[in-house]
């Protein structure tokens, strides 16, 4: 079986209110972008790695692993207009069959146990997308700013891996761009498949503001992940 990681790093990061894009900034050292590959790179399937950049961005990205002497082998795609397209252009650049696991590239501490859970998972049942229960209570919010409580037990946060066979991925990706897609796993639902869920990691978390780089700081340091 072949094993392909699609890591979307094409976005302008505009939550994080910084002059360069997240998936650059500096982590421990290193850009987060190059800690995400690190860690596709350790999953023991060893997946081929396409890593979906804005095209403005090739040139920088050549000189940042010059830079830091980044030597991990991976494959640059062009990224396009919102994560969706982006995806899709990662999905072009597959050419075979196999398994593709989808990554965000500020998704710097997910385990290398993860991804080849979440591949296993996707090779025997078709898709594998990873979530954790909300510790904080929820409300639905409905206009006029009336509110419900929700019970946390029936929901899940979404991150990734979400892991898939290459052709049903593939087929879901066919459909055009709705604005509630925000996942893959929303993709290939709506393609009619069920998604199956598995339990995700709490420090798999997304950075999206400037906070959150902090505490990816004091967790990487905690999971003492090695220099490259
Ligand atoms: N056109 C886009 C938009 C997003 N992404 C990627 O999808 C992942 C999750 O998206 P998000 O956290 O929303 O990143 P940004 O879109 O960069 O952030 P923001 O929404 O704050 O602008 C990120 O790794 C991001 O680079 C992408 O590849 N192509
Ligand atoms: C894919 C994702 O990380 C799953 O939680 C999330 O949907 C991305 O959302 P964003 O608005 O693009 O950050």
């Amino acid at each position: 079986m072949k094993y392909y990681a699609i890591i979307v790093a094409g976005g302008s990061g505009s939550r994080m209110q910084s002059d360069i894009a997240k998936q650059f900034l500096l982590l421990e050292g290193l850009p987060v972008l190059m800690h995400t590959i690190k860690a596709f790179s350790e999953c023991s399937l060893i997946p081929h790695i396409l890593l979906v950049l804005n095209i403005d961005l090739h040139k920088y990205w050549e000189e940042l692993c010059l830079q830091h002497s980044f030597n991990i082998q991976h494959e640059v795609v062009s990224g396009g207009s919102q994560r969706f397209h982006s995806v899709k252009n990662g999905l072009k650049a597959i050419k075979g069959k196999g398994i593709v696991a989808v990554h965000d590239a500020v998704r710097p501490l997910v385990s290398a146990e993860l991804i080849s859970k979440s591949y296993q998972v996707a090779e025997e049942t078709g898709n594998c997308v990873v979530g954790v229960t909300p510790t904080d209570s929820v409300r639905r919010i409905s206009e006029g700013g009336k509110s419900e409580a929700l019970s946390r037990n029936e929901l899940a946060l979404i991150q990734t891996p979400q892991t898939f066979d290459i052709d049903l991925l593939k087929k879901a990706y066919q459909t055009p761009f709705r604005n509630d897609f925000t996942d893959d796993a929303s993709v290939v639902e709506y393609s009619g498949v069920s998604i199956n869920l598995i339990e995700g990691e709490r420090q798999n978390i997304k950075i999206t503001y400037p906070e959150d780089l902090e505490i990816a700081s004091i967790l990487m340091k905690k999971t003492k992940k090695a220099p490259l």
